[in-house]
């Protein structure tokens, strides 16, 4: 059997010293979609972003392997060329460089020379990925985010997803500030990725994303570590009851108490 496309094992990671990831693991194959849900402040960006290489986040123990590569022994562009990719929760905006321009010099970056995607192939997929993200054609033309509101950004980063086809996706609250219409597009976009050579990771706090993009696991998350695992029923539980049965069935204490404990 092939290896995962992405086996994250006991992984602890720290912000200025302290410890946000504790023991943290999962293994997504090829051709899956995972979620993973969990309260306010329990580490899930910051996953997202140690997976990423950003250099804020110290990993003191534990291992990423993407197919059996070591994810953490690669420079933070090694990791986009060898297929991962991450949808942010707040995407910067970068002026002076057209969307255009932008995913041609980062799908590029990723080819063999010679093998670069001509302009004329570049411009037909833009417009079709565009097509189908209802894009208005001027975005491809605009500055990187620059302007656009919350939800153009969220659309604009599902068009890159769909213009990079990474192997392993991490989609951050992709869902939020999303109008009804542009939810529904955005998952369109994230559904027609899905295939075998396709694995993906989405955080959300609604379950009402998880409507459109059906999950094979759903995963919560609490205190810096996954404490339950099912399928598309638990995202539905959560968004009737919360997260209090949770904590009670495990025992866990509000987290705000144990912060307190530890001053
Ligand atoms: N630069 C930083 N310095 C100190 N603490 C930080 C820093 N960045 C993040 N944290 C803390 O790490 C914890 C986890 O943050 P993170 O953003 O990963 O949570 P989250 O689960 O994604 O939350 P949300 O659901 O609100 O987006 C929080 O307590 C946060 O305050």
């Amino acid at each position: 059997m092939s290896a995962p496309f992405l086996k994250i094992e006991n992984l602890h990671v720290s912000i200025e010293g302290k410890e946000i990831l504790k023991d943290f693991s999962i293994e997504i194959n090829g051709g899956e979609i995972h979620a993973i849900m969990g309260p306010n402040g329990t580490g899930k960006s910051t996953l997202a972003s140690a997976i990423m290489g950003h250099p804020k986040y110290e990993i003191t123990s534990g291992s990423v392997t993407m197919n059996g590569e070591d994810v953490l022994e690669m420079e933070v562009d090694e990791r986009a060329q060898a297929g991962l990719f991450l949808a942010m929760q707040y995407p910067s905006e970068i002026s002076g460089i057209t969307n255009a321009d932008f995913l041609r010099s980062a799908i590029n970056a990723g080819r063999e020379e010679g093998e670069e995607l001509s302009l004329m192939k570049f411009i037909r997929k833009l417009d079709e990925k565009m097509d189908l993200l209802e894009m208005d054609q001027q975005f491809a033309q605009r500055y990187l985010n620059e302007g656009f509101s919350g939800g153009e950004k969220k659309r604009n980063e599902i068009l890159q997803l769909m213009m990079l086809e990474p192997k392993l996706a991490i989609l951050d609250e992709i869902d939020s500030g999303l109008d009804i219409d542009a939810l529904k597009v955005v998952s369109k976009g994230v559904n027609a990725m899905r295939g075998s050579e396709f694995g993906c990771l989405i955080i959300t706090h609604y379950q009402r994303l998880l409507d459109y993009i059906k999950p094979d696991k759903v995963h919560v998350m609490m205190q810096g570590r996954i404490v339950k695992s099912g399928g598309s029923e638990l995202a539905q539980r959560l968004e009737a009851e919360g997260y209090d049965w949770i904590k009670e069935e495990l025992g866990i204490e509000d987290e705000r108490v144990n912060v307190n404990q530890e001053a």
